[in-house]
């Protein structure tokens, strides 16, 4: 097989937790209220509580409900996609790193019901330069369930200012009067 763009590279080193990391078992914030994986505000959302865990690890519950469906009674795929997306992205806490999503491999690997419950992880696989490599799992029914989807990623670091520069305004002008809809500290561009 070839080689993948989520490869880690030779020269990656091992991703390190910030001294300032929230401790294992706290629940992170939601980094924008209105974040569709981990925002409260968003009422279409995921709303997925994620926790901290050892190391550079977070973990979270995905209950699949039947507004997630791709096939009947089945959650749809790029939905999926997304609660990895979002758990991966929420390392960022732990390393405090402000990170985006440049690439995102899954594995589909079992169908996921409606009404089941998916237990997600993830954890950074190293780092080297801005960007971060990462995975992720989902498994059914429990923490050692089937996995049923799997994802590996590159994230790659980005000041504020790519925020300030992309967003639309309107939504910059409501975080601007409101601060609290970002639920993340001072995040630090270069740690
Ligand atoms: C005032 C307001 C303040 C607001 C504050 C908000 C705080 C929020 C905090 C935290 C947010 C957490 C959010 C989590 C949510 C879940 C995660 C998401 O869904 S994120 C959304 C989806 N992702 C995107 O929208 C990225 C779109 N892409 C880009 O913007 C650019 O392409 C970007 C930043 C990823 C890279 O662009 P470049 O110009 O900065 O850098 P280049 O040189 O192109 O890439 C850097 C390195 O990465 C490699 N790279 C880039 N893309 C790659 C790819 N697809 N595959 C392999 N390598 C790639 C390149 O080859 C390069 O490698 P070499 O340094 O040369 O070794």
């Amino acid at each position: 097989m070839t080689a993948s763009r989520t490869d880690l590279p030779a020269d990656a080193t091992v991703a390190v937790r910030h001294p300032d990391a929230p401790a294992p078992g706290t629940v992170l914030p939601a980094h924008y209220a209105h974040c569709f994986g981990c925002g409260a505000a968003e009422r279409h959302g995921l709303h997925l509580a994620i926790v901290a865990g050892e190391g550079v690890e977070v973990t979270a519950t995905f209950e699949v409900t039947e507004h997630h469906q791709g096939a009947p009674g089945l959650a749809h795929g790029g939905l999926l996609a997304s609660a990895l997306d979002e758990i991966l992205g929420m390392l960022g806490h732990l390393t405090r790193m402000s990170c985006v999503t440049a690439r995102l491999e899954t594995d589909f690997r079992r169908p996921v019901p409606v009404g089941s419950t998916l237990h997600l992880r993830s954890r950074a696989d190293g780092v080297a330069g801005r960007k971060l490599y990462a995975s992720a799992e989902g498994r059914l029914g429990g923490t050692d369930g089937p996995v049923a989807v799997r994802a590996r990623a590159l994230f790659v670091q980005v000041g504020l200012e790519h925020f300030a520069e992309h967003g639309r305004p309107e939504d910059l002008e409501a975080v601007a009067r409101d601060p609290r809809l970002i639920g993340v500290p001072d995040y630090t561009v270069n740690p």
